[in-house]
């Protein structure tokens, strides 16, 4: 049984998770671990499973089969301290609709409060968090009048009022606009990198992805099919990088896997006419699409897919 506050130990650890409504198996094998203080993002198709692993994580929801460990316990059957450390952003809090935001967070505050240590004094402060997520101006407006933005900051400000030590965020920026996405990358760096939360996010926005991510894993046909940092992901995808060049008026494009020796021989055949030159290297975007792509073409002959990635 592992100790629950060790550094040492994953925040999650999950091993041979499995997960099926009715006959529709949709988690077949999921083995994910998250260390202390990192920010990891899934990612993965429509129906891929995202939300339901969130889920099972949350304690939300039972599997089928498999080992879950959150905080050294079994998400099912800890208690409410286990449930004062975990954060959870919800899709959209439609509760208390006739409540201001600032009553809202203080009495959920309230909540957490007998569960504060002198390490993590517990909850924040009302004030500090309104301003923090955008909301001082909205503060004292009945929540029903907020707009979609508005409700989403608020739901954000719900999910880290007990100041967590785990952040579950299921696609928190859906509907944001880029103001307000990038005073959340900022709100996620700042939880990170201050208050050394662990932060396990899904999205189907690439470039956020790409941003606030230690590691991604992307998640298809049931299983994790790749996990690694976004460069070590685009390094397992051949061909990716791209070079542009120009020779007068006459424009070339070439794939390569090696752009320094490729651009070394181009400068060696062709150094003085060269006009343009411009290397593109994939996306993050480019990689996913290839790996998901890889997987599912595999799929169809092969079920099992380790070697994509390892
Ligand atoms: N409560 C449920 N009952 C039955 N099937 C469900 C239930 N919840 C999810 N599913 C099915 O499980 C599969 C995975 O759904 P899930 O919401 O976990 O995927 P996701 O990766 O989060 O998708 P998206 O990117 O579209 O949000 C889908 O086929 C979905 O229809």
């Amino acid at each position: 049984m592992p100790r629950p506050d060790s550094p040492d130990d994953p925040v999650v650890d999950v091993r041979g998770l499995r997960m099926a409504y009715g006959t529709n198996e949709v988690l077949t094998g999921v083995d994910l671990t998250v260390s202390a203080g990192e920010v990891v993002c899934l990612l993965g198709p429509n129906g891929a499973g995202k939300t339901t692993t969130i889920e099972i994580l949350e304690g939300f929801r039972a599997p089928s089969a498999g080992t879950v460990r959150v905080l050294g316990k079994d998400p099912m059957r800890a208690g409410d301290a286990w449930r004062a450390r975990v954060g959870v952003v919800l899709q959209s809090w439609r509760d208390h609709a006739r409540w201001t935001p600032r009553r809202l967070l203080t009495q959920l505050g309230d909540y957490y409060a007998p569960y504060s240590t002198p390490e993590r004094p517990r909850p924040y402060e009302v004030g500090w968090l309104l301003d923090t997520v955008g909301l001082t101006e909205h503060a004292d407006r009945k929540i029903v009048g907020l707009s979609g933005g508005q409700r989403r900051r608020l739901d954000v400000a719900v999910g880290i009022i007990g100041r967590p030590e785990l952040l579950f965020l299921d696609e928190p920026t859906a509907g944001f606009d880029p103001q307000a996405r990038r005073d959340f990358h900022d709100l996620v760096h700042r939880l990170s990198d201050l208050e050394g939360t662990t932060i396990l996010l899904t999205t189907h926005d690439l470039a956020e992805a790409e941003k606030l991510a230690d590691r991604i894993l992307i998640l298809a046909g049931g299983r994790i099919v790749a996990d690694g940092s976004a460069d070590e992901l685009g390094r397992q995808v051949a061909g990716r990088s791209e070079v542009r060049w120009a020779c007068g008026a006459e424009r070339f494009v070439h794939p390569t896997d090696d752009v320094v020796a490729f651009v070394r021989r181009l400068f060696e055949q062709h150094g003085g006419e060269l006009t343009d030159l411009e290397v593109r290297r994939a996306s993050l975007e480019d990689t996913y699409l290839a790996m998901v792509q890889r997987f599912e073409s595999g799929a169809r002959t092969r079920p099992v897919l380790e070697e994509v990635v390892r």
